[in-house]
């Protein structure tokens, strides 16, 4: 997407061929920085650190990262390290598994001499599938806004509510649950996003509020409580939100606090939209409970990062120091709280039957 004027991906090779470079996405909303990956730990630690975050850009991340390390040492053991090294950064998310399984699966048949190589084309084309993916998201999500548009007749605008960020910053390009909003706004179709800030990190504060921003496209940020209230005001036309691994009967796994939307949304007849990219479609599973979730350090919830208004970078303590925290990364919608879900290949209900017959190559490998 454009940032100032210029187009910008989430990762790229950096031009001297020895490093790939992303967006800090920590320093966001107030820097727009960038940082050079030039080892194995430089992008195991870019993902555990959340420098890249969003499932697809996780998975394009490692599957540099592997590049970065067999250029270093193409061995078998090497392979073997980094892969394990890699997948441990952060469990939620399948495309971490699927991307690493993919380089790997590349790599290993070939002599050590062509390896790094293969490493660097294969995640090359990790990130042109995505944002071709993501595209296609867009297109079949922005039918559902010019649906909504028409729906309500030229009275106001489409009012969506999302969920933390699937916005470009959460994959290569063009982001999942943000694609068909940047769409519909640049087909002239009148939107308008509520933002829910997202707690404890804030991506929707920081990373989705900025990217609307830059993007022109009105917005609002809100406590993560507010959406219910909204529901029932009849504020919001529609939610859509993101996923880190949706399960091959539909349970969609995602940030924290997605499935108290999805309740508030049931109750007051809201359509529940995801934007899924097939590779976060975890097939091996149909029940979303099997999903582990990631929880992170207290300090994500008992501090705030941020900005003083004199510019100074800071992070405040807003719990009490003797009181301990809990901090659980994501939760599962269960599928028939789900409306459908936005794929590359067109929209469907949350249900196997329904993504086995998008997906049918996946139709044996799938959960029984
Ligand atoms: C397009 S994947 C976006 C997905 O990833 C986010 O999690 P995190 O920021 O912790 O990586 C969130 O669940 C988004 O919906």
């Amino acid at each position: 997407m454009k940032v100032d004027g210029d187009a910008y991906r989430t990762i790229w090779p950096a031009v001297d061929g020895r490093a790939v470079e992303i967006i800090d996405q920590t320093r966001l909303p107030h820097s727009f920085e960038t940082v050079r990956l030039e080892t194995l730990e430089d992008a195991a630690h870019a993902i555990r650190a959340m420098l890249v975050r969003g499932a697809p850009l996780i998975g394009a991340t490692a599957a540099y990262g592997l590049w970065l390390a067999l250029r270093a040492d193409a061995s078998d053991a090497m392979l073997a390290r980094a892969c394990e090294t890699l997948v441990a950064t952060r469990p939620t998310a399948i495309n971490l598994k699927w991307a690493v399984e993919d380089v790997r699966a590349t790599v290993a048949p070939l002599p050590e001499g062509e390896r790094a190589a293969a490493a660097f084309r294969r995640a090359g084309e990790i990130c042109d599938e995505d944002v071709e993916i993501n595209e296609a998201i867009g297109r079949h999500g922005l039918d559902l806004i010019r649906e909504a548009h028409r729906a309500k007749d030229g009275r106001g605008p489409v009012n969506i509510l999302t969920h933390c960020n699937a916005g470009w910053l959460a994959t290569v390009d063009w982001g999942t649950a943000l694609a068909p909003i940047y769409k519909a706004h640049d087909e002239g179709i009148p939107v308008f996003v509520w933002v829910d800030e997202t707690r404890p990190r804030n991506q929707g504060a920081g990373l989705t509020a900025w990217e609307l921003g830059r993007h022109g496209v009105p917005h609002k940020v809100v406590v993560d409580n507010a959406g219910g209230l909204l529901m029932r005001r009849g504020e919001v036309d529609l939610c859509i939100t993101g996923t880190d691994r949706t399960t091959a009967a539909g349970d969609v796994c995602n940030k924290i606090g997605t499935y108290l939307k999805a309740l508030a949304a049931h109750d007051n007849g809201v359509p529940f939209y995801v934007a899924l990219p097939g590779p976060t479609i975890d097939w091996s599973i149909e029940d979303g409970e099997q999903i582990p979730i990631e929880e992170r350090d207290g300090r994500e919830v008992s501090h705030i990062p941020g900005r003083t208004d004199d510019g100074h970078d800071t992070a405040v303590r807003v719990t009490p120091e003797s009181s301990a925290v809990a901090n659980f990364g994501f939760d599962v919608t269960p599928a028939r709280l789900v409306t459908a879900l936005v794929t590359e290949r067109g929209v469907c209900t949350a249900s196997k039957d329904s993504l086995r017959a998008l997906y049918p190559e996946h139709a044996t490998a799938a959960a029984e």
